[in-house]
């Protein structure tokens, strides 16, 4: 199983992931973007990558702002599985703008 990286690494890791805040709690990322469908839009390609890698972010959706969180659950917290996931996200919404 993945293990929970300690502060510091979540820290530098966080360094290399413009948009992304957090802690060993979890790391998230607010995102704008045109309009309700293209946030939806966003949310059903990030659902396809979660499924590939069996591995899944919190999601709250507003109007056209997403917030993703990425935790894993099983571990009790961040892991290098999150940061995958992160960078897999950010893909996707750069090439949804
Ligand atoms: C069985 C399956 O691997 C698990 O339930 C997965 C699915 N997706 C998951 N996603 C996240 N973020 N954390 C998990 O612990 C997790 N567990």
């Amino acid at each position: 199983m993945a293990e929970v990286l300690t502060a510091e690494a979540v820290r530098d890791e966080l360094g290399g992931l413009a948009g992304w805040s957090g802690d060993p709690a979890g790391i998230i990322r607010t995102v704008e973007l045109a309009s309700f469908p293209d946030a939806v839009a966003v949310v059903d390609r990030v659902a396809v990558t979660a499924e590939e890698l069996d591995h899944h972010p919190d999601i709250d959706i507003r109007w056209r702002t997403v917030t993703f969180r990425c935790v894993t659950h099983s571990a009790g917290g961040v892991t290098m599985r999150d940061m995958d996931l992160a960078r897999r996200i950010d893909e996707i919404v750069e090439g949804t703008r």
